[in-house]
């Protein structure tokens, strides 16, 4: 692409919840994007129904297999289960194909906190960023088709729920009435419901399950058992895919997407993002499970735009990409020989995520909606299992929800303003990510889960660092949990037992239910059992923070305010990496609103400078 007539105004590198719905916003405000993708588009039965999120992790089509340590004393890493020694880490998968994580995601679209948009307006000093301005972002792309549960407060545009209806993301909750067809599951609704009642003394007059995504839950910090809303459509999975491609449809002209491209290095010239450099060829990653089968090294390619060049690769790639392209910590850049374009010690550190635990139990028998059921897609004769072949019938039965049953939000002893808890259920057994987690899942039938998920954890050590100067060569990921990093990994630690407490408490009243509880069992009935026990077990999938937006003055700071590289003109980062702290409970919500956010500003900047061409 040489021709300048031909160049695009923008390059998105990646088309996850960050670039995805940012590279539509561009292309149908007039603006030509050309967004670039190291995956395919693949779609598959993985990928649409919801109960398999579990397998569309692990499709060697549309996934990248990352191998993470959470601590660099090998004698206390190697105490995880998970610990692949030949892979010197815990797997942790990240979508790379249309859509990025969002095709592989467990759905759950969860609000965040309040705090996490006012934090940031106070640092940048930009009402923009606020709650309020925030909670708009929000309803543009939300498309609530949820049953509301207190019906004495539809949820309407302009009510207080502050739902969005019209935006491209389908957002509902699992059917109530599937609840009905596994006596078990209303067992474990109602134990989660009588938990939530007997903890804050809620009366039988209001109506549990809350709505954790209406604005009343959300402004009001409050607590207790909440549905847990999913981003499926009619029975299918939707995400940022949808989004790329109803956008591309409608301008095919102003939207391209050229897949099965690695970009491996940001073209800057006199201070200025004027392109990128790819390596053309799919499976060329070294995370990408089918590497081997990748036909040689990549052609060398490269693409230039007449604006600026947008990188939403996700929270290891996006520091990766940037290092590759002179820009981060001088001593690691000289080490490999690097040229330095910045120093910017901020690139690549900061790396922050959840802290989340499985509390797995044994039922006394198999849940008996399972039976015949194996979570899979149809075999080679076609047919599908029974539950299978009912979703496929009309997109319903209980594999158009994503598995999970209900959850309990709560707060922490050590919590700050915000609930930093969730415990949710789950009808199988999830314990964390290992190479075949979700066909060994898959197998039993008689087990329940509660998932903790610590949210605002205070690990802030962690780090994306270069291995090599080959751009197909995955960085080193280290996170240093709980004492091996940041202050306050004790009250991390504190809160996530809190949150196994919850659990047991729930569990404690499935007597008929529960045979014995797994993981972490009787050995970790004591206390401080159960502390090594989370030291060693715990894990994350929210990883994020590592190009952070900061003050002028900081100098760990990546980012300002809107985006843009600081030191580098025609350059931003729009993906989980921006944050200074990670948000909320689950983190889809806030990337995909930073990417509503982002839109704003850049369409505005441009357009202030005498409109766009094509508009
Ligand atoms: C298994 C799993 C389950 C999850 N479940 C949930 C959930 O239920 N709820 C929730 O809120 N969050 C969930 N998440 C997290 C959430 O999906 C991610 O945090 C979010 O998608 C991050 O958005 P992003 O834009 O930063 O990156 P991603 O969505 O990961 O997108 C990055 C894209 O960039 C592409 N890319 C990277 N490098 C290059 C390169 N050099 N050249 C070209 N392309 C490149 C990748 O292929 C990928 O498509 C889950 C994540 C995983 C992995």
């Amino acid at each position: 692409m040489t021709d300048s007539d031909d160049l695009p105004d923008f390059i998105v590198v990646g088309s996850g919840a960050g670039g995805g719905p940012l590279a539509a916003n561009l292309a149908e405000a007039g603006f030509s994007v050309l967004l670039i993708e190291a995956g395919s588009d693949h779609r598959c039965p993985y990928y649409d129904v919801p109960i398999m999120q579990a397998r569309a992790s692990e499709d060697p089509d549309m996934r990248w297999d990352f191998f993470v340590r959470h601590y660099a004393d090998d004698a206390r890493q190697r105490r995880d289960s998970k610990f692949v020694p030949d892979r010197d880490g815990v797997l942790y998968p990240r979508g790379a194909t249309l859509g990025g994580s969002t095709a592989i995601s467990a759905l759950v679209t969860i609000y965040p906190h309040n705090s996490d948009w006012d934090d940031l307006a106070a640092l940048t000093g930009n009402p923009d960023w606020s709650a309020d301005a925030m909670r708009a972002r929000f309803q543009r792309v939300e498309a609530w088709r949820g049953r509301d549960p207190d019906p004495d407060h539809p949820a309407r545009p302009g009510d207080a729920s502050r739902h969005g209806f019209d935006g491209w993301l389908k957002v509902t909750r699992a059917n109530p009435a599937l609840a009905s067809r596994e006596p078990w599951f209303l067992d474990v609704i109602n134990a989660i419901e009588a938990e939530s009642r007997a903890t804050y003394g809620t009366p039988d007059e209001v109506v549990l399950p809350n709505d954790p995504n209406d604005w009343r839950f959300v402004s009001e910090r409050r607590e207790g058992m909440a549905f847990i809303p999913v981003s499926v459509d009619d029975g299918r999975r939707n995400g940022a895919r949808e989004r790329i491609l109803a956008a591309q449809r409608a301008h095919p002209d102003r939207l391209r997407i050229r897949y099965d491209a690695l970009v491996s290095r940001v073209i800057i010239e006199k201070g200025r993002a004027v392109g990128v450099a790819c390596l053309d060829g799919a499976h060329l990653y070294g995370a990408d499970p089918g590497a081997n089968h990748a036909h040689g090294p990549g052609a060398p390619l490269e693409f230039r735009c007449r604006r600026e060049v947008i990188l939403a690769g996700g929270a290891y790639n996006t520091p990766q990409l940037l290092k590759l392209s002179g820009i981060g910590p001088r001593q690691e850049l000289e080490n490999l020989g690097i040229p330095v374009l910045l120093d910017r010690p901020g690139v690549g550190a900061n790396l922050q995520d959840r802290y989340e635990i499985g509390v797995v139990h044994r039922t006394v028998h198999d849940y008996p909606v399972f039976e015949g059921a194996v979570l899979d897609v149809p075999g080679r004769d076609g047919i599908g299992d029974p539950l299978y072949s009912e979703w496929a019938a009309d997109r319903g039965g209980p594999y158009s929800t994503n598995g999970s049953l209900a959850s309990f939000i709560a707060r922490s002893s050590v919590a700050g303003a915000e609930p930093d808890l969730i415990v949710f259920a789950l009808p199988v057994d999830f314990h964390g990510y290992f190479p075949g987690y979700s066909a060994e899942s898959a197998l039993k039938h008689d087990q329940l889960t509660f998932v903790v998920l610590k949210a605002h954890t205070r690990n802030r050590a962690g780090t994306v660092t270069l291995n090599s100067t080959d751009p197909r060569d995955p960085p080193q990921i280290r996170f240093a949990y709980f004492d091996e990093g940041s202050e306050g990994g004790d009250d991390d630690l504190q809160a996530v037992v809190e949150g196994i407490g919850i659990a047991r408490r729930i569990a404690a009243r499935l007597d008929g239910m529960i045979a014995e509880e797994i993981i972490p069992g009787p050995k970790a009935d004591d206390p401080e059992a159960l502390r090594q026990f989370v030291r060693d077990e715990a894990w994350g999938h929210h990883a994020s923070c590592t190009c952070a937006i900061g003050a002028e003055d900081d100098p760990m700071a990546v980012l300002d305010g809107d985006f843009r590289l600081r030191g580098i003109d025609g350059l931003r980062v729009v993906d989980a990496s921006v944050f200074p702290r990670i948000p909320g409970i689950f983190i889809a919500s806030a990337v995909y609103m930073i990417s509503e956010r982002a839109s704003d500003v850049i369409i505005g900047q441009y357009s202030e400078r005498g409109g766009t061409e094509n508009a």
